[in-house]
């Protein structure tokens, strides 16, 4: 689906063509001269897209690409005015294939996905140690979605002045999910640079439950975090982008953040346990033994993994790896908070 679709004029003007056998025309002299841009938002039909060259417009999607979804980190080939004055409209014309899709299901038992956001490198869960308290099942199911999606993920643990981080981070070790504690202090955010660390020159999308602190994160990692929203507001004439709305911001010192004001869970209708696996390298491996359709879950009958385990091949920490991951898989299920 994600392929690149060409635009031609044919697309447009060529209707009806009962015999299916006209020629192409010639495509439109404007198509020479598309401008490379990448997706910082989308607001109601309308994408709000920042040229490679440095201009940032808005733009709507070409009638010739359909369906076809366009989602906030796509890289797109817009033409048309592209010059971002105020009250103009650009077209695009073509969506570039993605690196990386991050989706979620409406619900569990739906297989219909949705892309939430292309070609992040990372996801960042966000989650309060105290205050709202934790919720590692909600954790777990991020976890799924990002290794679905073949993305890092870090653990960005806010209010450590309220909880020490260590029992948490514990049930991710086994998982080699990397983790950074933050909290607070009158205007200072302690973990601030080991943050930023994490997210240099990479692209990655923030999730995390109201109230967790991710506002006073995005805030403090993106100084004009609001007024750059507020571009997005002003273009669209509308006082707020929509709460189900993502939105890329620029880190000042290179990456960029995109931040997922609605996005409070992640349906896993859309992953397959059978293919899930191969997000992990190690089990991967092994699990090319398990009997064909092999689930990999606990009851699942003569899964490899748990030969592996048995038989000292996996090591001391085999056990408990997979445990996780079997944990991961089971929280496909099941209440989605
Ligand atoms: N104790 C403590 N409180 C914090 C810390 N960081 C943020 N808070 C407080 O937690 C509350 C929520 O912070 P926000 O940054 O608004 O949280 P959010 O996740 O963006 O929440 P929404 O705006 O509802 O989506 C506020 O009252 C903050 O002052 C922290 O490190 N420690
Ligand atoms: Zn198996």
């Amino acid at each position: 689906m994600a392929g690149r679709r060409d635009w031609s004029e044919s697309d447009v003007r060529v209707r009806p063509n009962p015999k299916g056998n006209r020629p192409r025309t010639k495509q439109r002299p404007e198509h020479a001269f598309a401008r490379a841009a990448l997706v910082l938002a989308v607001d109601r039909g309308r994408y709000h897209l920042l040229t490679d060259d440095g201009v940032r417009l808005t733009a709507m999607k070409a009638r010739e690409l359909g369906k076809s979804s366009i989602v906030v980190g796509d890289r797109v080939d817009v033409v048309g005015d592209t010059s971002g004055a105020k009250d103009t409209l650009a077209r695009v014309v073509r969506v570039h294939d993605r690196r990386t899709v991050l989706r979620r299901s409406a619900d569990d038992s739906d297989v219909i996905e949705r892309v939430i956001v292309a070609n992040a490198d990372q996801l960042v869960i966000v989650t309060a140690l105290a205050d709202p308290e934790p919720r590692p099942r909600m954790v777990d199911r991020c976890l799924v979605a990002a290794f679905d999606a073949r993305m890092d993920a870090l653990l960005c643990l806010t209010k450590a002045d309220l909880a020490d981080p260590e029992p948490f981070t514990q049930l991710y070790r086994t998982l080699d999910v990397a983790s950074v504690a933050t909290y607070r202090e009158g205007v200072t955010i302690h973990g601030l640079e080991a943050l930023r660390e994490q997210l240099a020159g990479k692209v990655s999308v923030l999730v995390g439950h109201s109230g967790v602190g991710k506002s006073t994160l995005v805030n403090a990692l993106v100084p004009d975090a609001d007024r750059a929203t507020g571009v997005v507001n002003t273009t669209t004439g509308r006082g707020r982008h929509t709460s189900s709305s993502a939105v890329a911001l620029e880190l000042p010192g290179g990456g960029w953040i995109i931040d997922t004001p609605g996005v409070r869970s992640f349906g896993l209708g859309h992953v397959d346990p059978a293919t899930f696996v191969d997000a992990f390298a190690d089990l991967a491996a092994v699990a090319q033994d398990c009997p064909r359709g092999c689930t990999h879950t606990a009851d699942a009958p003569d899964c490899a993994l748990d030969e592996w385990v048995a038989s000292g091949a996996a090591g001391p920490a085999g056990e408990a790896r997979l445990e996780s991951f079997r944990r991961l898989l089971t929280s496909r299920s099941g209440d989605s908070d």
